[in-house]
């Protein structure tokens, strides 16, 4: 199996705080992998500084064997690497369609001037993003409310455009952070089918921040543990209910 992304030895630093400490982490290509740990852990820090939001103040990291440090969000989303927010983040104002939309523009190829010299060419793609935004809303079961301003959509409802508008800049590696908070079981379980899915349809790596155990440890194929900066554990599902540094720092009351 080869490797997608690799963080070697990564630490960030907030003033005297650690909030990530020597954090080493691979996936590998078409893998769905768990991040999990206590509130405060350094979940978050990690998504942030495998996006280019935070530098690290030391370690490596790579995506498809080059390396990530340095670049600008913007770049590392060009590059493959897409995430959703633990607290939404759409265009809020804009339908449903536009939300994905815009996030196709990332990724076309064509300039301004380019579009008003060869307005034949750009018709032709903006056509073909309006279907491939149809296709993905449908999907996420949203193909009804393309039309719908973003923020009058029902919670679960903002939280599946959230990644079906990551997935409109065509990442290798998709990083969601919490994408069931706030979900009822049933949406919860229609999500976990979702994630599935469109793992496999679009051959992508997942790495998931979750809260919701059953989640976690119904659809990832690894777990990593964070604890206060650090990883504590990875292992598969089953290793991780099992593991007593796990249960003490974080399942303790379900295990
Ligand atoms: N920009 C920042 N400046 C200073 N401290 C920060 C910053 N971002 C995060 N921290 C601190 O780093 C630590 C890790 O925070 P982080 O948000 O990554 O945790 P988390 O595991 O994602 O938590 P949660 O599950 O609550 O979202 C916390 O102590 C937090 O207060």
């Amino acid at each position: 199996m080869s490797i997608l992304l690799e963080a070697k030895n990564i630490s960030k630093l907030f003033g005297g705080l650690k909030a990530v400490s020597n954090f080493n982490m691979t996936i590998n290509k078409g893998e769905l992998v768990g991040l999990i740990g206590p509130n405060g852990a350094g979940k978050t820090t990690a998504f942030n500084l495998f996006t280019g939001v935070y530098q690290p103040t030391s370690g490596t990291l790579s995506l498809d064997g080059r390396s990530l440090l340095g670049m600008k969000p913007s770049q590392i989303t060009q590059r493959g690497l897409a995430r959703t927010f633990q607290n939404i983040r759409l265009f809020s104002e804009l339908s449903v369609l536009d939300n994905v939309k815009i996030a196709y523009h990332t990724h076309l190829n064509y300039n301004l001037l380019e579009a008003a010299f060869r307005f034949g060419r750009y018709i032709k793609q903006e056509r073909q993003i309006e279907e491939t935004g149809r296709e993905l809303l449908k999907i996420f079961k949203l193909e009804d409310k393309a039309d719908e301003i973003a923020k009058n959509l029902p919670y679960g409802a903002q939280r599946r455009l959230e990644i079906a508008r990551a997935l409109a800049t065509h990442p290798q590696l998709l990083l969601l952070d919490e994408p069931a908070a706030g979900m009822n079981p049933q949406e919860t379980n229609e999500l976990m089918d979702m994630i599935s899915w469109i793992r496999k349809e679009y051959a992508l790596s997942i790495l998931l921040i979750e809260h919701d155990m059953s989640l976690v440890m119904g659809i990832c194929e690894r777990i990593y543990v964070l604890e206060y900066g650090s990883i504590i554990a990875q292992g598969v599902p089953d290793e991780i209910k099992k593991n007593p540094e796990v249960i003490r720092a974080y399942l303790g009351e379900e295990a």
